[in-house]
């Protein structure tokens, strides 16, 4: 089983607001649909915001501990996310790849510590029925603080754990993380080691930019790659392009 979450800075222009990079995107369903030709079976696909999502939240004071009780200022931020999951969708169902869609705002919640429960019956079950599950970054009910934002990345590490992922891909704008002279890093075990080089999106991101990524995967028992589109179709053909985080 695999987790592929298409980050939002690759699938959208991150610095212009509710803007899609067509491009990008039509080349990242190029490749999902190639895999699945190709035989790729049991992959789930999460999307990030990138400038869907993040302008919005950003605009409502909300974040991943920030939460709000407004619910025209949540729908505004789950509207953006569903309008972005819309077009993932289409580029998906125009090269036959069965992708239906998961919203996490009406499965997932987290508790009064912040934590993240999310329900996976419904997407192992769209698995076995030959589905492509596609999440999104979104927002969830947070018992004690409203409504609060639930990233890509938190979706990908608590399905990837639940379903017990084999393998699990970060496609991102960068080629994977880079050191200080901006060399990419070919294996993480030990955030504090990379600490110093890890810093926040360049653009509106309220979900922790790549620190919060290599954080998120080195919790994990699978190995994780992080990498550009360029190496999308070699990940999806069974390398390990980038960085591997284990
Ligand atoms: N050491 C690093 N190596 C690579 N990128 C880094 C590093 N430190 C910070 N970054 C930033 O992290 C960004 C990737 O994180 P970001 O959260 O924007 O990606 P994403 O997951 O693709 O998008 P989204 O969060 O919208 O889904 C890079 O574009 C870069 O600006
Ligand atoms: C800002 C929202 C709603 C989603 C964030 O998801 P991410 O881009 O994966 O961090």
């Amino acid at each position: 089983m695999i987790v592929l979450k298409l980050g939002g800075s690759v699938i959208t222009e991150k610095d212009r607001p509710e803007t899609l990079d067509g491009d990008a995107l039509e080349r990242a369903a190029d490749a999902i649909a190639a895999a699945a030709d190709a035989g790729l079976e049991d992959l789930v696909v999460v999307h990030g915001g990138g400038s869907f999502g993040h302008h919005n939240a950003s605009e409502h004071g909300v974040s991943t501990t920030e939460g709000t009780r407004d619910a025209s200022a949540a729908l505004d931020i789950h509207g953006a996310m569903t309008t972005l999951n819309r077009f993932v969708l289409r580029r998906l169902l125009e090269r036959d790849v069965e992708a239906v869609p998961v919203h996490p705002l009406s499965a997932a919640h987290r508790d009064r510590g912040g934590r993240l429960e999310l329900p996976t019956g419904q997407v192992d079950t769209m698995l076995a029925e030959g589905f492509v599950p596609v999440l999104h970054g979104d927002v969830i009910a947070h018992a004690g603080a409203g409504a609060t934002v639930v990233s890509g990345d938190e979706l990908v590490a608590a399905l990837a754990r639940d379903l017990e992922a084999d393998r699990i891909g970060l496609c991102s704008t960068v080629s994977g993380v880079l050191d200080a002279d901006d060399a990419v890093i070919d294996r993480i075990d030990d955030f504090d080691a990379v600490a110093p080089v890890l810093g926040a999106s360049e653009a509106t991101d309220v979900t922790g930019g790549m620190a919060g990524k290599v954080r998120a995967l080195l919790d994990l028992e699978a190995e994780a790659s992080i990498f550009g589109l360029e190496a999308l179709e070699a990940f999806l053909d069974g390398e390990n392009p980038g960085t591997t985080i284990d």
